[in-house]
């Protein structure tokens, strides 16, 4: 029997392959700023968020229907199930696509209709994760919340995600209160460029079940007795943070100390499209760099479930 093995940090437009911009584009009609994949990869090297979010941006023009969504997703659960994850809790980015005139329902509808069949097509078991844009106005954050529990959105949680620097969690009071009144989960990005500061915030403030990313914890130590004690797991994404210079290298990734601390700490891929691959990916990247153990293995993929909402 497979290990269960769940993946809590992964937005869906990330998975969005080179190969797949190209055919979206073709299927869309939608002109490209690229002669070719060659030429499309090119770009994907980045020197901070902001350099990655600009292309993922760019990228998702090409996502239309809610049938390019249903294939997204279902082009994710086929390759994380051969990855090894047998539960999925992804997210999406509503407002990157209403921005530029899609409507809130095909988005909903086609990821809906992917998550729904995920465990018997691919034997992932999933859910969705409505993320706002933290860098937009909080004004249009509560809009989105209100139009997600009009259309009935089948979505299990709220997070908040895009550029943190200049963003605290502390301007979405409001909206997560209110997502927790209505009985979704909530998460936030917070500590992947930003301070401790934001991780304090969105533990006191919008009291997030789980931190993503977070590994700016490591500066406060008051903030690590905080989340070992409380056992607030952290979503961890080793191979996003090399790629966007959080961490210089692999090898000075503080995952191991992460562990060491007692911090339940879980290993997921991000945005496998732009960051060097998928869960097992980054678990492998890790046992080739650092030299994970069977036992470190066997915590993060226990970790991975008991902070697993579905
Ligand atoms: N690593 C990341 N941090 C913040 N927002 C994101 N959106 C997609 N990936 C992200
Ligand atoms: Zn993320």
């Amino acid at each position: 029997m497979t290990t269960p093995l769940a993946e809590l940090h992964m937005h869906i437009e990330g998975s969005l392959e080179p190969e797949q911009i190209f055919a979206l584009a073709e299927r869309n009609g939608i002109a490209l700023p690229y002669n070719d994949i060659d030429e499309l990869r090119a770009r994907y090297e980045f020197t901070d968020l902001q350099s990655f979010l600009d292309l993922y941006y760019a990228n998702m023009s090409v996502l239309r229907t809610a049938e390019d969504f249903a294939d997204l997703a279902r082009a994710y659960f086929a390759r994380a199930s051969a990855g090894g994850v047998t539960h999925a809790e992804i997210f999406f980015d509503p407002q990157a696509h209403t921005s530029r005139g899609v409507a809130l329902e095909a988005v909903v509808e086609g990821l809906a209709d992917a998550s729904a069949s995920s465990e018997r097509e691919f034997g992932v078991k999933s859910g969705l994760i409505a993320s706002i844009l933290r860098d937009k106005p909080v004004l249009h954050a509560n809009k989105l919340l209100d139009d997600l529990l009009e259309l009935k959105a089948p979505i299990i949680g709220l997070g908040l995600d895009s550029a943190e620097m200049g963003f605290p969690p502390s301007l979405f009071v409001d909206v997560f209160a209110k997502a927790r009144a209505e009985g979704l989960r909530v998460v936030a990005h917070a500590g992947e460029e930003g301070p401790s500061e934001y991780i304090w915030q969105a533990l006191d403030l919008l009291k997030v079940e789980r931190i993503d990313h977070g590994i700016r914890c490591l500066d406060d130590d008051a903030l690590v007795t905080r989340l070992v004690d409380e056992e607030i797991p952290l979503t961890v994404c080793p191979l996003s943070n090399v790629r966007l210079q959080v961490t210089p290298d692999l090898r000075d990734h503080p995952i191991r100390n992460m562990i060491e601390r007692g911090l339940v700490v879980t290993v997921n891929s991000d945005d496998p499209a732009y960051f060097g691959g998928y869960v097992d990916d980054n678990f492998a990247a890790l046992t080739d760099t650092l030299g994970l153990t069977d036992r470190e293995r066997e915590i993060l993929y226990d970790n991975s479930i008991k902070a697993s909402f579905i």
